[in-house]
């Protein structure tokens, strides 16, 4: 992350994506849990864009609706980036990021770089209207960027550019459906999955991936699920998979994403407070955000230290 920048922060109450209502209060934890204070104490400008609430969308759980919000963040997050600042948003359910991650794709297309997903999730999002067995959009977000058919109600009419599902990175898969891993495998989706990071652990893999999107010169969305985390560190979302990462691990991946400088543009989503234990899981969050955005222990580069001899 740049050592100072200019966040755009804006809380996307979303939770018609899902059928487990209490992410619409997702944005006020985490303001609850202390983000855009932790951010100023690191240095960084904060622009508190608010809550977004897109028009006439109560209680419909529609494309259409969905449309609204898509909208709102796609171009939010299209002008933050034009301006050179950072986007974050908080939500608010994972059907947001087909908002913001449209906004980044417009972006990108005019600048000429390559956009690659980071998508730090226990699912893979990848379900069409065909293969989801839930209905819920907000395990679909992924297939639709991607082009997949059957989205057009989630766009404005019109082109748009489309998600390169080979430059998508699922990271930390542990829950997937069989009709979407099915289509994850046809469209060469990059999995680490956590047998993967079983074996060798998050460094390895990780730097991969940085690795790759350095040398494209590329544009890193980051896209943070909180059912990432191990279900005993973050309780509070409503699509819990057991055997997640561990605290550890989350600050580690997100002090690398820091060191790389490459993160563009993140969300923060699928935090449930209704689901949480006292505020567990939002006050997690942040402090793994503050990771991501130069928070660390002590400051020198990490090494290991000589022996006494
Ligand atoms: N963003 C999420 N928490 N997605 C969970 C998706 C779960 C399941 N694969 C479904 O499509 O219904
Ligand atoms: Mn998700
Ligand atoms: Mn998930």
């Amino acid at each position: 992350m740049l050592s100072s920048s200019i966040i755009k922060l804006v809380g996307a109450p979303i939770e018609i994506g899902t059928s487990e209502p209490g992410a619409v209060m997702g944005p006020a934890a985490l303001r609850t849990a202390g983000l855009v204070r932790v951010l100023q104490d690191l240095g960084h400008t904060v622009h508190d864009l608010g809550e977004l609430s897109p028009d006439g969308t109560l209680g419909q759980r529609t494309l259409s609706a969905i449309r609204a919000w898509t909208t709102e963040i796609s171009s939010m997050v299209e002008t933050a980036l034009d301006e050179g600042h950072l986007p974050v948003v908080v939500g608010g359910d994972h059907s947001l990021s087909l908002g913001s991650i449209d906004g980044a794709l417009r972006h990108c297309a005019r600048t000429g770089r390559p956009l690659f997903v980071l998508w730090l999730d226990a699912h893979a999002d990848f379900n069409t209207l065909e293969t989801s067995p839930s209905g819920n959009v907000h395990g679909m977000p992924l297939a639709a960027l991607c082009g997949e058919p059957g989205f057009e109600a989630l766009f404005e009419a019109g082109e748009r550019p489309l998600l390169d599902p080979a430059r998508v990175h699922l990271f930390g898969l542990r829950s997937i459906d069989a009709g979407e891993r099915a289509l994850v495998t046809q469209r060469q989706v990059n999995i680490v999955d956590m047998r993967t990071i079983d074996e060798f652990g998050v460094v390895a893999p990780l730097r991969r991936i940085l690795d790759r999107v350095a040398a494209a010169n590329g544009h890193l969305h980051a896209s943070f699920d909180v059912d990432f985390l191990d279900p005993t560190i973050a309780p509070g979302v409503g699509t819990t998979v057991p055997g997640g990462a561990t605290f550890r691990e989350a600050h580690l991946i997100m002090e690398m994403l820091c060191d790389s400088g490459l993160v563009g543009s993140l969300d923060v989503v699928e935090l449930n407070p209704f689901l949480d234990e006292r505020g567990r899981s939002a006050r997690v969050l942040v402090e793994l955000v503050a990771s991501l955005f130069g928070r660390r222990i002590i400051d020198r580069p990490t090494e290991v230290p000589p022996l006494e001899t």
